[in-house]
């Protein structure tokens, strides 16, 4: 079955406080969104990638192929001003029926094994959606109290989440809702069942500084 992969990196890393997009940021020496890409094209060479980006850096990504002789072939497209619009944009360029992995740019320390479970098991089952469970307690807060609850029935939810083509174009075509913090909470509204597979704790999203100094750690023990 044909394989794509969108990898959203359209937003501006406003958390990160940097000069510069997040994605562009420099990971052991190279933007971290080349990390992203090489991990799916590492996976399996045939996948086809297409990179959502802001519009106002599409130079300065391709001065960044150029810099580091970024040889991996993708497909740019412009972002929107949200993640739902960035991921629609990708979807509409999908013509063909398969399998779309829809992953965070701005996880870049994805590794293959998950990317395998994912596509997998949404050639069975229509969705995949990446999940570990909670390391810490949980407290509801709620009109001033709080109170534990029980963290087995709660999972964090990572990208990629992957899904049957056609089955996740028709969950997009619909308006913008503010309960819509990832792909899963698309096609769920849409009255699918989500299933969820084994996610990667290193799998973290690149959000605010200390971020960074985790993923180059984890990267340096890769190394050796
Ligand atoms: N309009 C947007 C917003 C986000 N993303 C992408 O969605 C992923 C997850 O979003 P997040 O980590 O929130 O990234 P930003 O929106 O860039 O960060 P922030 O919320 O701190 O501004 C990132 O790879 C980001 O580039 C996107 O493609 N288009
Ligand atoms: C899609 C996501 O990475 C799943 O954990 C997450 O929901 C993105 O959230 P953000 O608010 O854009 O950081």
């Amino acid at each position: 079955m044909k394989k794509y992969a969108i990898i959203v990196a359209g937003g501006i890393g406003s958390r990160m406080n940097a000069e510069i997009p997040k994605q562009f940021l420099p990971l052991q020496g190279r933007p971290l969104l080349m990390h992203t890409l090489e991990a799916f094209h590492n996976y399996d060479s045939h996948v086809d990638i297409l990179l959502i980006l802001p519009k106002d850096h599409f130079s300065d990504w391709q001065q960044l192929i150029h810099t580091h002789d970024f040889q991996i072939n993708h497909q740019i497209l412009s972002g929107g001003d949200t993640r739902f619009d960035s991921v629609k944009n990708g979807l509409r360029a999908i013509d063909q029926e398969g399998l779309v992995a829809i992953h965070d740019g701005a996880r870049p320390l994805i590794s293959a094994e998950v990317i395998h479970t994912c596509y997998e098991t949404a050639a069975l089952r229509h969705n995949a959606i990446a999940a570990v469970k909670t390391k810490d307690s949980l407290r509801r807060v709620l009109n001033n109290e709080n109170h534990a609850v029980d963290r087995s029935e709660y999972y964090i939810i990572q990208t990629p989440q992957t899904f049957d083509v056609q089955l996740i174009k028709q969950a997009f075509a619909t308006a913008e809702g503010t309960h819509f913090t990832d792909d899963a909470s698309v096609l769920e509204n849409y009255g699918a069942k989500i299933y969820l597979v084994e996610g990667d704790y290193a799998n973290l999203k690149i959000t605010t500084p200390e971020d960074m100094i985790i993923a180059e750690a984890i990267l340096a023990c890769r190394k050796k």
